[in-house]
This record gives structure tokens, sequence and C-alpha cells, in this order.
């Protein structure tokens, strides 16, 4: 089982208006089978926790490891998916998709068929050849996936990945997303400004408030286990216990953000 960890840390940028804690003693742990999701208002710091577990930045004191390791910088253990998809437009989806795979010296036979492996794990068989300007926002979120799988990290980094879509969209690539961790069982970390996205994906849900960026609670969740045993995602959704779940933490992150 792989572990990606931060402990106690804290972020400080300096600033032209002096400095700004970003992130005051956050720790948080994310296992391989783990669905870690961050929700808060705008400015709590979540991408900059990201960027700490990707290796991005360094803490101003606290420390990430990995699997007890210091992370010193980015590796292939763990892939990003960013809101805007960042894809290539020049390039096609299966040149996308294994781009990483070419700077790391994989030969094309070999890229070929892992690309055509995570191309069917996000169901974009048939759309290989298709260039990026020719494909939907969703589908260009299932590259993006794609390519952040290509090199079979131990987890993926999300920083509000579905956060430009339509709402249906966005429905359907949530059920996505789970069926992929089902079958991979990799250790996720996904930032959302969604509630019920948050409560319908994560095994655990940080709530962070701003200024400086801290956990204010956790909490554990099972909604997106029972989805992997193979309840419907509707069942789930209508369940009271979702429904209260979900208007328990609007109010909290109300209060949270109350005055800010
Ligand atoms: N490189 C930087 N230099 C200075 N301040 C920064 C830098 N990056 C982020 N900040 C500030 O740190 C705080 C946390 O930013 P961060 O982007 O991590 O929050 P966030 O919760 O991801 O916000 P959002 O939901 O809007 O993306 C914000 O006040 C932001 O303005």
């Amino acid at each position: 089982m792989a572990e990606l960890k931060a402990r106690n840390v804290s972020v400080v940028y300096q600033t032209a208006r002096g400095s700004l804690t970003a992130l005051q003693d956050v720790s948080v742990a994310v296992r391989s089978g783990e669905i870690v999701v961050a929700l808060g208002a705008s400015g709590c710091g979540k991408s900059t926790l990201l960027s700490l577990l990707a290796g991005f930045q360094t803490p101003s004191s606290g420390t990430v490891t990995k699997n007890g390791e210091i992370v010193t910088g980015p590796d292939a253990s763990r892939g990003v998916v960013f809101q805007d998809d960042a894809l290539m437009p020049w390039l096609n989806v299966i040149e996308n998709v294994s781009f990483g795979l070419r700077l790391r010296g994989a030969n094309r036979a070999e890229r070929e068929a892992r690309a055509a492996q995570v191309l069917e794990l996000v169901k974009l068989q048939g759309f290989e050849r298709h260039r990026i300007g020719e494909i939907s926002g969703g589908m260009r979120q299932r590259v993006g996936l794609a390519r952040a799988l290509a090199a079979d990290p131990a987890f993926l980094l999300m920083d509000e990945p579905l956060g430009a879509l339509d709402a249906l969209t966005r429905e359907h690539m949530q059920s996505l997303l789970l069926e992929v961790w089902k079958k991979t069982s990799k250790g996720i970390f996904l930032i959302t400004h969604s509630i019920e996205e948050a409560v319908l994906l994560a095994t655990e849900l940080l709530i962070l408030s701003p200024r400086p960026g801290r956990v204010v609670a956790r909490h554990g969740l099972t909604f997106s286990r029972r989805y992997a045993e193979g309840e419907s995602l509707r069942s789930i959704r209508s369940d009271p216990e979702f429904i209260q779940i979900h208007l328990e933490l609007l109010d909290q992150l109300m209060r949270e953000t109350e005055g800010a």
C-alpha cells in the first residue's frame, strides 16, 4: 500500500503586502484505495496543499513524505489533473496521452499499448486520432485523466478536475472517476468547490477555512465505497443520510466563510 502524507505543513508566501499564511499546520494522508477530498472557500490553500503533495513546492515548515521518504519534487508516482486540461492542441488524443511516456523513453509500441489501455479505462476508445480541438470539454477532461494515468502512478492529484464542465457532463465524469478508482485502487486527492461532489466521492473529507488556511473538520464517508460495491448513484443521492450530510456541510461552510 502506498502512502502520501503531509504532516503539520505550513506555507507562508511573501507578497508585496507582507507575508501571507496560505496553510497553517495542516496534516493529510492519502493511501491507496482512498479518495481524500479538500473542500473550502476560495483562498483556503487547497491548491497550495495539492502543490505540496505533488512536489511542485516545499512547505515553509512541516514535511511531505511518500512511503516514508521526503518528497523533494514531482515524479511519476503522482499524476496531476488540472481544471484547465492543459492538453497540447496540436497533438491528437493518443499523442497527448502518451507524451509523458515518450519523454521517459518508452518506444512507440509500448506507448501505443499503454495509451490504448488507459483510453479504454476512460471510455475513449475510437477517439485516438481525433485532434483536441475536435472533441468536447468532457472528453478533454477524460484525455487529461488518461494522460495522468498513463505512467500508472500510485496517486492521482486532481485540482477541481470537473469544475469547468456542465452539470450533466460533470455527473458522467463523477461516475467515470469512481469507475477508474474502483478498477485501479489509486490513492486520490481531489479538490472541489461542490459540496455534493465532495460528499459523493470522498472516503475522507477535509474542510478547510481561509486566512490562515487550516483544516477545521474531517469526515469519514462511505458513499463512494457503496458505489464501488454496486449501488447506483441515483440511490445514493436520494439517501436521506446523503442529503443530511450535504445540508450539514453547507451550514458549516456558510459559518466558516461568514464575513470572509
Ligand atoms: N505564489 C503565491 N504567492 C503569493 N500568494 C499566493 C501564491 N499562491 C497562492 N497564494 C495565496 O495563498 C492563498 C491560498 O491560495 P490557494 O490557491 O492555495 O487557495 P485555493 O483554496 O486553492 O483557492 P481557489 O479555490 O480560489 O483555487 C490565497 O490567498 C492566494 O492568493
